[in-house]
């Protein structure tokens, strides 16, 4: 397992080893002893598994609020994806920024996601599907939405406004300034 960090502590990119044959190949996707070792200690308790049928799609940007705020751990099983995280933590030196990676079925890498951030992706392939480990229950009081085009944030997703295709929840999303419940200090780990 291949760690690397980012512009933003505590996101970090994750590139299991792959054991290649004739059949194809073999990769532990998680493996909480070996994280441990490495200083990364998530209880992951849920599974979340979607496709989006066209290229452009983009989900987010999504967070749940305390009491259940939750890390995630995010791969691409087909296709590829533009994944984003954003850092909402109230207070922080990097507040506002984001960090954006491509994760694919083909380089298998994966993007943590920690308590603190906002996550989202645009698709790049159609049938794109995405699975992602979560550290707390889905909470539908804790869930929020932020904007995915916010001009204070200024993701660049790649793909022209036209083509993208949101749903009307995330279409109706309040800016980061908006908020009416930032992610607070208290919130934070
Ligand atoms: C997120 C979630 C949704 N749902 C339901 C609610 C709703 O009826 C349906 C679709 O929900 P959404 O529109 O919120 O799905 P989606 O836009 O895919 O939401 C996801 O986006 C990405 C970016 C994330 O980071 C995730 O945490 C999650 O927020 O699925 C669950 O049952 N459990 C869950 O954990």
């Amino acid at each position: 397992m291949q760690i690397e960090t980012t512009p933003l502590t505590g996101v970090l990119i994750l590139t299991p080893a792959r054991f290649g044959d004739a059949r194809g190949f073999f990769s532990e996707s998680w493996n909480r002893a070996r994280m441990a070792e490495a200083g990364i200690e998530i209880d992951f308790v849920q599974d979340n598994h979607s496709i989006s049928t066209e290229k452009g799609t983009v989900r987010g940007l999504h967070f749940q609020t305390s009491p259940h705020a939750q890390a995630k751990l995010v791969r691409c099983g087909r296709g590829a994806l533009f994944d984003v995280a954003v850092d909402i933590r109230a207070g922080s030196p990097t507040y506002g920024q984001w960090f954006g990676i491509e994760l694919s079925a083909e380089n298998g890498r994966q993007l943590l996601v920690p308590v603190g951030f906002a996550h989202g992706f645009v698709t790049l392939t159609e049938n794109t599907e995405i699975i992602y480990k979560c550290s707390d229950y889905y909470a539908p009081d804790c869930d929020r939405a932020i904007a995915h085009d916010d001009p204070d944030i200024g993701i660049n997703w790649g793909v022209s406004r036209a083509k993208r295709i949101l749903s009307e929840k995330d279409a109706a999303a309040p800016t980061l300034a908006e908020l009416s419940t930032p992610f607070t200090r208290e919130e934070q780990p």
